[in-house]
């Protein structure tokens, strides 16, 4: 019988309503731009935390608010991830001028970023991509705002909250075990294929462009500002026969893109660097001597420099194995020449190596180092039939490289799986577009039900009903684990669909309530001046914002006002984006998507506070106001107020210690680690259901974080970070474990020897004994409201925090009175000098001295 899609269940007033628009991706040429309860706003999204930040622009994590739904409604507020892009990019520009001049222009040589077009055409294409993408194991893009006034253009996607994958430690040891690399592999090959299946060659694969879900139970694919649209595979790939969506974008008709190179140099197939084939042999014997086994190289086939190879697909394959070894052995399989004196040289070295020799085969493979069997390996071992897989990914000619379909039927990527061949079968892209599911798939397959999500929304509404719990419970039920349990029931950390739960678990003050705090004895005089400060803060936070932007004069944005609360800039246009071309559907018209809002008995873009309060006086709008930002907060600067609970003290600063395998400890309350229990404290799951504030918190530590322990029913909170050392303050580069997930039911935290960690390392796993919600912890209000105080303050241990430009941000984020640099808030930082790409927004390290 013919399955039939399944109606969907649930409206935007449904509290069990997740966001996932049907339909094309919404384009808005409408653009608002308005302070609402001290947040910068545009149209319906809350701009938060910064993410990331590309080349071209940053990436905020946001909130799409659905103004149909009452201010208290969990579903509210809905995860999105926002990156803004200025069409013109002069610092992209300028970066593409610096390689010029530092690299010979002979085209044959041109690195890797230089020959893409303006920064207006790469986001047109990585639009036009992206809208005729929708897979689980895809970033989804949800709205175009495509801003004129400002050259801007904002693109709204999926949130994906775990970050990019982690792969390897400050000594290139990898991070992520065997059993988590291959459930990678899998994610990456089933969005891969679909990629490929729409006749998209991405171009960019790396673990950097995968990126976690939330609550790290998928990977997606993200970034397609290189990837290529060929009409001719997409008609291949479905058979030659009629495809339903054809490209009406020009932009994808665009055959040309082909041959130039993007990519990331480490990743980029040999057919892309052909010229490199058989080049300067003394520089390729140096490379492989000790590394390369001379025998193998004969097998390898080398492609031949005469005739250009054709660039299809295969390049993804490459580069997908590429990946696979960099997970599993914390390095990338070609490298440089370290002789190579200039950077120049040093990509031309990486070329010839990439297109000439043979990659290593390190002796152990994965966090858990299991055995490789060498480079050519005559053993059933798993890490023999990991050296064969990668064997067929890494061949240099593309004819003879593994297919994607190869790749899923292979017996070490199926292991594991409760029933291959089912998995193979509704995870084929040429799989009918009906698909039914029912309960019991749903009940005992979790990843296959994910895999069938990818067939509309329809069907990805119904799923997810699925979890929910009968009776409208407006949080999800906690899927059963399949075939590989990483996270036990309990352990489901966030909403898969990344909805969000603001501070459901906490209750704001009512009017007139006294906010609490801690107990007075804890209390310095001086931290009694800023609370006492902070109390008087909260009151006009939002008239402040708005009398300071003004005050600047210098403010590009906010140059119209209605009310002291808010501030509204149109830069709308009615006319047909040229952005967006004129074949573009618009879902929802974007003008009349703002006149339906205010119809519907929402509030206009000057009516945003009103509406969002709705039923609230306005002193029990500040009350909350104050509550909820100095909760934000709180939870990232460090606490010199909060009570210690004085167990199993490791020192911050005592010299570094090597544990014993096996060794654990049990770190409560050093300052350090504190700091970053406060942050994790907001994330932590209670029970089992997950109850998450997304809300202006976000990133590295819980990123880093969010593994729990598998199998232990009574250690629903533990939360396991691997710092290089306690002693450091943590980011995201240093949590290096938990961001990629060392932990599984494999390989749990508790039998993990520490010794594998290379070097100093220490396991810290935090542990609170209770579960407990954030206020019973560290009571309010207990925060430095004080940049200076941040700006250098020293901690218990004397170490003082760094001011940097994550600090900027971090200030940025949680108090409506730090705006960006100069005050304006709707200006993004893409054009900061000072700025950099890392993503985090910790404290820079403190200066460490091992002898303290
Ligand atoms: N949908 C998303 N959800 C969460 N984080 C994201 C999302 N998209 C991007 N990011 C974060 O933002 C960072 C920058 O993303 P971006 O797409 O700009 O990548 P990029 O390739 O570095 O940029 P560019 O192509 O402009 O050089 C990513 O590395 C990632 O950490």
């Amino acid at each position: 019988m013919d399955p039939q899609p399944v109606p969907r269940q649930s409206n935007e007033q449904d509290p069990n309503y997740i966001y996932d628009p049907e339909g094309d991706v919404l384009v808005t040429t409408n653009y608002d731009a308005y302070v609402d309860e001290g947040k910068p706003m545009i149209n319906d999204y809350v701009r938060h935390a910064r993410v990331g930040g590309g080349q071209h622009g940053d990436v905020y994590l946001c909130q799409k608010i659905n103004h149909k739904l009452p201010a208290n409604d969990p579903g509210r507020r809905v995860a999105v991830a926002m990156k803004s892009v200025k069409r013109n990019n002069p610092r992209a520009e300028q970066y593409k001028s610096l390689r010029k001049q530092r690299i010979p222009s002979s085209q044959t040589h041109l690195p890797v970023a230089d020959r893409l077009n303006t920064t207006e055409a790469k986001i047109k294409r990585e639009i036009a991509i992206m809208k005729k993408l929708r897979h689980p194991h895809v970033v989804r893009l949800f709205e175009v705002i495509d801003d004129r006034l400002h050259e801007k253009i904002y693109m709204v996607m999926e949130y994906l909250g775990g970050g990019e994958v982690k792969w390897r430690d400050e000594r290139n040891n990898p991070v992520l075990t065997v059993a988590q690399t291959r459930r990678i592999l899998r994610d990456a090959v089933l969005g891969l294929e679909y990629l490929h299946y729409q006749g998209i060659i991405h171009r960019d694969i790396k673990p950097a462009n995968l990126l976690w879900t939330e609550d790290r139970r998928q990977v997606k694919i993200a970034d397609f500002g290189v990837s290529h649209f060929s009409y001719a595979q997409r008609l291949a790939a479905a058979g030659g026969k009629n495809v339903d969506n054809d490209p009406s974008d020009p932009i994808l008709l665009d055959e040309s893109g082909l041959t130039r190179r993007a990519g990331t140099p480490s990743f980029l197939a040999p057919e892309v660097i052909y010229e490199h084939t058989n080049d300067v042999p003394g520089s390729i014997s140096l490379n492989s001597t000790a590394l390369h086994s001379s025998s193998s190289l004969g097998s390898m086939s080398p492609i031949s420099p005469t005739d250009r190879p054709e660039i299809t697909k295969s390049i993804d394959v490459w580069a997908l194995g590429v990946t696979l070894y960099c997970l599993l052995f914390g390095t990338t399989p070609f490298v440089a020449n370290q002789g190579s004196r200039s950077t120049h040289g040093s990509e031309f070295s990486l070329y010839i190596s990439i297109c000439n020799d043979d990659w290593p085969a390190p002796p152990r493979i994965g966090f858990d180092r299991i055995p490789s069997g060498g480079r050519h390996p005559d053993s059933d071992t798993e890490g023999a039939s990991i050296i064969r897989l990668l064997d067929h990914f890494l061949q240099k000619d593309y004819h003879n490289r593994i297919t994607l379909d190869e790749v899923k039927r292979n017996s070490w990527v199926l292991t594991g799986l409760e029933d291959p061949e089912q998995w193979l079968k509704i995870t084929s892209p040429r799989a009918n577009t009906k698909i039914n599911v029912s309960q019991n798939d749903t009940s005992n397959a979790m990843s296959a039900v994910r895999f069938q999500w990818r067939w509309g929304g329809k069907l990805v509404r119904h799923v997810s009903s699925l979890f929910r719990r009968p009776g409208g419970s407006s949080r999800m039920l906690v899927p059963q684990p399949v075939q590989e349990p990483v996270i036990t029931p309990t352990r489901v950390v966030s909403d898969p669909m990344h909805r969000q739960s603001l501070l459901i678990t906490q209750r704001p003050p009512g009017p007139g309530t006294a906010v609490s705090s801690p107990p007075a004895h804890q209390l310095t005089h001086a931290a009694v001046q800023k609370r006492d400060k902070g109390k008087q803060k909260a009151e006009p936070s939002a008239g402040r914002t708005l009398t300071r932007a003004l005050s600047r004069g210098g403010s590009k944005s906010l140059r119209s006002s209605s009310t002291e609360r808010e501030i509204t800039l149109r830069g709308s246009s009615t006319s047909a984006s040229p952005l967006l071309g004129s074949t573009n559907k618009a879902r929802r018209g974007s003008d009349s998507r703002v006149l339906t809002r205010g119809a519907s008995g929402s509030s206009a873009p000057g009516q945003h506070s009103r509406q969002s309060t709705a039923g609230t006086s306005a002193g029990e709008k500040r009350s909350r106001f104050w509550w909820w930002n100095s909760a934000s907060i709180s939870a990232w600067r460090p606490n010199k107020f909060a009570p210690q609970t004085p167990t199993a003290v490791v020192p911050d600063y005592a010299p570094q210690t090597v544990h014993a395998p096996g060794e654990i400890i049990v770190q409560q309350q050093t300052p350090n680690t504190r700091r970053s229990e406060e942050a994790l404290s907001k994330y932590r799951p209670t029970g089992t259901e997950a109850i998450v504030d997304n809300g202006a918190l976000l990133t590295a530590a819980r990123r880093a974080s969010s593994w729990g322990h598998p199998g232990q029913s009574d250690t629903p909170n533990m939360e396991i970070i691997n710092v290089p050392s306690i002693g450091y303050n943590l980011n995201e580069h240093d949590m290096i474990v938990g961001a990629g997930g060392v932990t599984n039911a494999e390989a749990g935290p508790l039998v993990v020897p520490l010794a594998q960690i290379a070097g100093p390392s220490t396991l810290v796993i935090a542990q609170p004994s209770q579960p407990q919600t954030f206020d019973d912890r560290y009571g309010r209000p207990v925060y430095d409201d004080d940049d200076s105080s941040i700006e250098s303050l020293p901690d218990d241990s004397g170490s003082t925090w760094q001011r940097g430009g994550e600090m900027d941000d971090l200030i940025d984020l949680h108090d409506p009175d730090h705006g960006d640099e100069d005050g304006d808030i709707l200006e993004d930082t893409s054009d900061d000098e000072e700025e950099d790409n890392v993503v985090t927004f910790s404290p820079r390290r403190p200066t460490y001295n091992n002898n303290n």
